[in-house]
């Protein structure tokens, strides 16, 4: 079964932009904010106490819907970074000194409200996650009888299980209503369910026993106990959810050996027993010490009856067979009871037909049949289990040749997908949705299966499980990783939002219809002349291309990207000097540069090759016949679209395409075919190379993201081209953009207020009749001295901060300003100890 990913991405859902776009710290606020729209148990309430808090998007979510004044306290075992309108302190709810803490702030008042969100230490056994979160909280529970306001509400997180109910019945003997819910931003996956408990009884004594976990979770009715399946199977243990039954407190039974000679039901005894024993009672029982001296029952079986709780199935087997020898001993071996029990063979085989032999024997054949289902099911399991390692090892190195260059990734696309390939690339073309989502390496994609899959066995779910989990460990990771990246870098945070943009059909489709309004998500102007090196294939994608077919020329495309061409077209644009001057600029270029004469088929040839490169055609034939393309392609709207705004934006007055070439590659192949080096049909065959049918499914995107960066087809670059592109660079960078200028301006009025003020006061000694004239010229000196200093604006020094401690994580560390710089601690005692050898050499010479 391939490995699905839709779990990595689930769990960043639109609560969690949410959560992030309205600055709340989790998106758990969310479930409070969901559970009040509901109970409305916030508004009104004047103090509140928020068990479990950190990091504290509840108390966010409190302090913003509570009346001002009120009292908030938020208490968890992490630490709480400050919110304003509430107080937090560090403690375990189960203890004493935490409770003694909330009296002090709460002093004489009383909460309105307690909400609890706890979850323990969670990842461990899911049961006994489920078990210490109700005894989690049942101690909030506890806080809340002591500090609730008569009426007042008690909200808390209860995951099902079991013992859920037992707290309901509880919830519902210390308030007036008890409603269980489920948030919609809680997670379906998720076992957790909100009781919303109101109107507090507050009764004047509570039995303690109540809130102890020992009594509350111990009175679940018990469920019927199936003691065939502890003896035929008792290797399969089941969660014990049961609890006590009633009247029965105790967790070990035994009964007396003989007892189980006799009875009708060995079955249920061994399978409700712990033990069997042989120890003589006051009245002393015969057959009892008959069977004690029996010479059937030997060590092995007293060892067996010591303790029935640990035996596998060959012990009950030896059990049962001694209860039959024994019972044939003393004589009570009955009659065959009707015809659906099956006699054993070999004892029939002894004419032994009719006698009750039923349970055992058929016990045999059950197991028997049973264990070769097993062993069955396990040998399949492992066979395939070892299929599947074995095709991701070889998987994994192929990939290693491949970032070796010792293959290609059409091979590796052979390999892995084998002779029944899950889909076929044709399918996915025609969704073109899907296709996109491929390229990007999302494997959870909605690609419908032909077949529908066979239900997993058990096992093997759990090995995709593990699977699963390993995948969505790397997918978080790296997620994380971009979002450090993000964050540290501006450009890389707008080329994913350009990314997403892009993977948006109706961003296209509005984009399209406001015909070149601004484009938000593009933070800078060089990312907007920037062209995406590694979203090639996702942008192939975008621009209408299928994965079978790749032969279609593509729109064509100027040395602005399509949407750095939009936005540029805005008119809040069309004053701006430095831009005019930049499309002059950006003109004069196209111009010299469509002195090379290239005429379009050619053209066309040569950008159909340039796959990877910024650089695309306009499909002449197409524009001037109109006649339709060949092949209609998924994604069709899209290449639409580009065409549309790419023919506007870069065709002459006389329909000549006017191409800017922005790279060396471009401007080499360029130039080798103006010159006749190459023809059409060599850069057809060219672009037949091992990139060209790159099979990305079922890659993770962190690894497409790598391979687009570095896995492309190297171009020839001439010495020229490359030093024409990098003059042509040269003058774009000279110009300054809007910042720069603006930044430049402020400076020279600043300056020229200075001068101003100078010259004011200047003239005012110069009126001074008292003062000398060499007087008058030092003072006015000093003046332009003092003015001189202040336009030299004192360079901010760039503070050395140790990494580690409370700063090993990304971002600025606490409490510094201005420009720093993290180092390593060992770099920063090496370069002061340096210094100090400098310093001493120096105090030598
Ligand atoms: C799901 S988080 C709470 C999220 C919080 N409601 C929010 O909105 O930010 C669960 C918290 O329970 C806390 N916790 C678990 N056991 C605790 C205990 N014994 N005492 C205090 N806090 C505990 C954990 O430290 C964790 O921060």
């Amino acid at each position: 079964m391939a490995i699905q990913k839709k779990h990595a991405k689930a769990r960043l859902d639109k609560y969690y932009y949410l959560a992030k776009e309205k600055g709340y710290r989790a998106r758990a606020a969310f479930k409070l904010i969901q559970l009040n729209k509901k109970f409305s148990f916030l508004q009104n309430a004047k103090c509140l106490i928020d068990l479990c808090a950190a990091p504290g998007s509840w108390l966010q979510v409190a302090a913003e819907t509570m009346p001002q004044k009120s009292l908030i306290v938020g208490v968890d075992l992490a630490p709480i970074k400050p919110i304003p309108k509430a107080i937090t302190f560090q403690g375990d709810i189960t203890t004493d000194k935490c409770r003694a803490t909330i009296r002090g702030h709460l002093k004489t008042w009383k909460a309105d409200c307690v909400i609890h969100d706890g979850a323990p230490n969670v990842g461990t056994a899911w049961v006994q996650d489920a078990f210490s979160q109700n005894e989690l909280v049942l101690s909030s529970l506890k806080l809340a009888t002591e500090f609730l306001a008569p009426n007042g509400s008690f909200v808390t997180k209860v995951f099902r299980s079991k013992d859920s109910a037992k707290l309901e019945w509880i919830f519902k003997q210390l308030f007036a209503k008890v409603e269980q819910t489920k948030p919609p931003s809680s997670r379906n996956v998720s076992a957790e369910t909100f009781y919303v408990c109101r109107g507090y009884k507050a009764p004047k004594h509570l039995d303690p026993r109540f809130l102890d976990p020992q009594y509350a979770f111990a009175e679940v009715e018990a469920a019927a106990v199936n003691n065939e399946a502890k003896v035929f199977n008792p290797e399969k243990k089941k969660r014990k959810r049961e609890g006590y039954e009633e009247g029965d407190w105790t967790q070990f039974h035994e009964a007396p050996a003989s007892e189980f000679i006799q009875t009708q039901d060995p079955i249920a005894m061994l399978g409700s027993l712990n033990r069997l024993h042989f120890r003589q009672e006051a009245n002393g029982d015969i057959a009892l010490a008959a069977l004690d001296k029996l010479p059937e029952t030997t060590e092995e079986v007293r060892q067996n009856c010591e303790d029935l709780k640990v035996l596998g199935r060959k012990e009950f087997k030896v059990l049962l067979r001694w209860r039959l020898k024994a019972r044939d001993r003393f004589g009570f071996r009955q009659k065959k009871e009707g015809t659906h029990k099956k006699a054993d063979k070999t004892e029939d085989a002894e004419g032994t037909q009719g006698e009750e032999v039923a349970v055992v024997e058929s016990m045999d054949d059950e197991m028997r049949m049973q264990e070769e289902i097993a062993a069955m099911k396990d040998m399949q399991n492992k066979v395939k289990r070892k299929e599947r390692r074995r095709e991701n090892e070889k998987k994994q190195k192929e990939i290693v040749r491949m970032q070796m260059g010792m293959t290609t990734p059409s091979e590796i696309g052979i390999d892995a997908g084998g002779p029944d390939d899950t889909f076929h690339l044709k399918d996915v073309d025609k969704d073109d949705s899907i296709r996109r989502s491929i390229v990007r390496g999302r494997m959870h994609t909605q690609v419908a299966p032909e077949k529908p899959e066979e239900e997993p066995v058990d096992s093997e779910e759990e090995e995709d499980e593990d699977g699963d989990n390993l995948e969505r460990e790397l997918d978080n990771m790296y997620e994380m990783y971009n979002e450090r990246r993000e964050n540290r870098d501006a450009k890389a945070k707008a080329k994913r939002a350009r990314l997403q943009a892009k993977d948006d059909d109706e961003e296209f489709e509005d984009f399209d219809k406001r015909e070149g309004e601004a484009e938000t998500d593009i933070s800078s102007d060089e990312d907007l002349l920037e062209d995406d090196d590694d979203d090639d294939m996702a942008s192939n994608a975008d621009a209408g291309e299928g994965f079978t077919t790749d032969l279609q020329p593509k729109a064509k495309k100027g040395a602005l990207s399509n949407r750095a061409a939009a936005f540029f077209q805005q008119d809040i644009f069309s004053g701006i000097d430095g831009l005019d001057e930049e499309d002059e600029n950006v003109q004069a270029e196209k111009e010299r540069d469509s002195g090379i004469d290239v005429d379009s088929p050619e053209l066309n040839a040569a950008e159909a090759a340039e796959d990877d490169e910024d650089f695309e055609s306009v499909d002449e034939d197409e524009e001037e016949d109109g006649s339709e393309p060949e092949m209609v392609e998924a994604g069709e709207e899209d290449s639409d679209w580009e065409e549309g705004t790419q023919k506007k934006a870069s065709t002459d007055g006389e329909g000549r395409p006017n191409i800017d070439i922005v790279t060396a590659e471009a401007m080499t192949l360029a130039h080798q075919l103006a010159s006749g080096k190459i023809t059409k049909q060599q850069l057809d065959d060219d672009n037949f190379n091992k990139y060209s049918h790159r099979d990305v499914f079922g890659l993770p995107e962190w690894f497409l993201d790598d391979e687009g960066k570095h896995s492309r087809a190297q171009r020839p670059v001439s010495k020229e081209a490359a030093a024409a592109i990098k003059e042509k660079l040269r003058a774009l960078n000279a110009r300054p953009i809007k910042k720069v200028r603006e930044a430049k301006a402020r400076k020279t009025m600043r300056a020229a207020r200075r001068l101003e003020k100078l010259k004011k006061k200047s003239e005012g000694l110069m009126e001074d009749g008292e003062s000398t004239d060499r007087d008058k010229a030092q003072s006015i000196q000093k003046l332009m001295a003092k003015a001189a200093k202040g336009a030299k604006k004192k360079k901010q020094p760039v503070k050395v901060i140790r990494a580690g401690g409370q700063n090993k994580g990304s971002g600025r560390p606490r409490g510094v300003k201005g420009k720093y710089k993290m180092v390593d601690p060992r770099l920063k005692k090496d370069v002061r100890g340096l210094k100090r050898a400098e310093k001493r050499k120096k105090g030598k010479k």
